[in-house]
């Protein structure tokens, strides 16, 4: 299947690109409940992922989506006990989650490591594997109206490293992660599979440290060196930038 060229879009600075995402987030929701009856999003961690969710909660537009029928999921996980602050989802909830009217059973965090399978992240993997394919109607994953991806400066999505062998697993839509060169070294994380279940791929970036692997990524370099090259939304992708990420881009 043919995926549309990525296109690139640039803010100022962090703040305006966090309050960019988030409108354009509340707008995607809120037309794919109109269509569909529902929206599955996949949020990242990172800085301005966690940014863009509290520029979500300082939006008078977050009342225009109906949150009890968004489906949330996370990309990837620090395999960390529940509540521990540097969880993903932890952060979520504190940025945006506590606040919203959201039906539990729509949030699917992913299994911390004080959960029912304990300290195994290979069976926490499974596990999470195993809600995305009850929300799947057939399909591994639910197809993802959003897919929300921070990058590092090392050009990881998610929790897929370069040159890591965790990025060449596709055997699930989840994997466990157990040396992870960005600290915890434990953690879980979708396959490129799963990050290929996406209408929509947005890859937020801000900051000069990133530059270099913005190029790369939107030069189409080799995922393997720079996995966030490798995801691209069905309908879009789209590279949401500060002026600082974009600086090593060539002008069009
Ligand atoms: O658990 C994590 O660390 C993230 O999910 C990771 O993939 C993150 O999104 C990027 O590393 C960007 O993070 P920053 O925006 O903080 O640089």
């Amino acid at each position: 299947m043919s995926r549309p060229a990525a296109r690139v879009v640039v803010a100022p600075d962090k703040e305006a690109l966090a309050v960019a995402v988030a409108a354009r987030l509340l707008t995607t929701l809120a037309d794919a409940i109109a269509e569909r009856g529902r929206a599955h999003v996949s949020l990242t961690g990172g800085s301005i992922g966690v940014a863009a969710l509290a520029a979500v909660a300082d939006s008078p537009a977050r009342s225009t989506v109906d949150w009890s029928r968004v489906h949330l999921w996370w990309s990837d996980e620090r395999f960390l006990p529940a509540g521990d602050p540097d969880r993903n989802a932890t952060q979520a909830r504190e940025a945006l989650l506590d606040a919203l009217p959201l039906d539990p059973a729509t949030v699917h965090e992913p299994p911390a490591s004080d959960g029912v399978d304990g300290d195994d992240p290979g069976a926490a993997a499974a596990r999470y594997a195993a809600e995305l394919a009850a929300q799947g109607e057939g399909a591994e994953t639910p197809e993802f109206d959003v897919l929300l991806l921070g990058m590092g400066p090392d050009g990881h999505v998610a929790s897929l490293f370069p040159g890591h062998e965790g990025l060449a697993r596709d055997e699930s839509s989840v994997v466990a992660i157990r040396d992870s060169p960005k600290p915890p070294p434990t953690r879980l994380s979708f396959t490129f599979g799963a990050l290929h279940r996406a209408r929509r791929v947005w890859l937020v970036a801000a900051g000069g440290e990133k530059a270099p692997a913005v190029a790369r990524g939107v030069g189409g370099d080799d995922p393997s060196s720079t996995p966030a090259a490798g995801v691209h939304g069905s309908l879009e992708t789209l590279w949401l930038l500060d002026a600082a990420a974009a600086a090593d881009l060539d002008e069009a």
